[in-house]
């Protein structure tokens, strides 16, 4: 059963629909990604399933639980992510841990958590004396600390350098194979291909996609592209009989092998049949960013 359940969500700010009848569902376990562009209603959408803000249609369950009606469950099944400006300035990281445990039914244990996170040696830390990396840390410590089924992380990694998005990344799968499902919202295509088991696209307040990144890449162009240089002089017509083949280029020294399917290793097994080696090969195909542009007509970042 799906841990959550979004079936035809709209919300409305005054005349403007910001979620236009968005539907998805997330598997328990899963890191489940909700890509789009700025203003494209994926905040507002992880709101309404946080229960701060009401729907004006559709339904949406976590765990079973209508978010509007049951808030105090909620609270403990849901760790979401504190925006910055939650947290007083001079409040150290200890004291944090410690307030927000109280919160729970059934805390984790919050020292473990900040050596899991690797912040133990700020716990007298005051939160306006740590770096932008250590303060995300902080606040995915702080999601985890109700032992929470499900964490929504909402662009945790906006205005960190590329180590420190790094090291979330890491941090972020370290939290999945603790069984926590996580929701995560993202403009970053990289971090979508890289995390994300499953993604819904969202584009102007409507799921335009939900597949696997990589589901999402081959629905809308599956070919590839091998190049290669050839170690010996090679009839064409031998790799263009190769049924997963479409075309076969020449470009100076190279050959250009376009294709559908497992083209890689039908190619190289029938060079090797002819004593070929094929030099500086290279795999292209297109990307999560070729694909978002084919299902909403844009760049994400237009
Ligand atoms: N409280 C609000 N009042 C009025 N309009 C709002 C409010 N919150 C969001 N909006 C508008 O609703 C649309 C969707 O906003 P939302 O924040 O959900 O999008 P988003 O995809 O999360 O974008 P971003 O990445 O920029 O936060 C935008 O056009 C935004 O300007």
């Amino acid at each position: 059963m799906a841990i959550i359940e979004v079936d035809n969500l709209v919300k409305r700010y005054g005349d403007h629909t910001a979620v236009n009848g968005v539907g998805f569902a997330v598997e328990p376990g899963e890191i489940f990604g909700i890509l789009g562009p700025n203003g494209a209603g994926k905040t507002t959408t992880v709101e309404c399933i946080e229960g701060l803000r009401t729907p004006d249609g559709g339904t949406v369950r976590v765990c079973g639980i209508d978010p509007r009606h049951d808030t105090g469950e909620l609270r403990q099944l849901l760790g979401a992510q504190l925006q910055q400006s939650d947290l007083p300035d001079k409040i150290e990281v200890g004291e944090a841990m410690e307030l927000y445990s109280s919160f729970y039914r059934d805390p984790a244990d919050w020292r473990a958590l900040l050596d899991l996170l690797d912040l133990t040696d700020k716990i007298g830390t005051q939160f306006r004396r740590l770096s932008g990396g250590q303060k995300q840390r902080l606040s995915i410590a702080l999601a985890l600390i109700g032992n929470p089924k499900v964490a929504v992380l909402d662009e945790l990694t906006t205005g960190l350098d590329p180590q420190a998005r790094r090291d979330a990344w890491e941090l972020i799968e370290l939290v999945r194979d603790r069984g926590v499902t996580i929701l995560l919202v993202t403009h970053f295509m990289e971090e979508a291909e890289r995390l994300c088991d499953r993604l819904a696209v969202i584009d102007s307040g409507r799921v335009v996609a939900v597949d696997t990144p990589s589901g999402l890449v081959s629905s809308v162009d599956d070919r590839q592209r091998i190049r290669f240089r050839p170690s010996a002089p090679l009839d064409h017509a031998v790799l263009a009989a190769i049924p997963e083949v479409a075309s076969v280029e020449r470009a100076g020294d190279r050959l250009v092998v376009t294709g559908t399917g497992n083209l890689l290793l039908a190619v190289t097994t029938v060079l090797a049949r002819h004593r070929v080696v094929a030099a500086d090969l290279r795999v292209e195909q297109a990307s999560l960013d070729d694909a978002f542009v084919a299902l909403t007509g844009r760049p994400i970042d237009s």
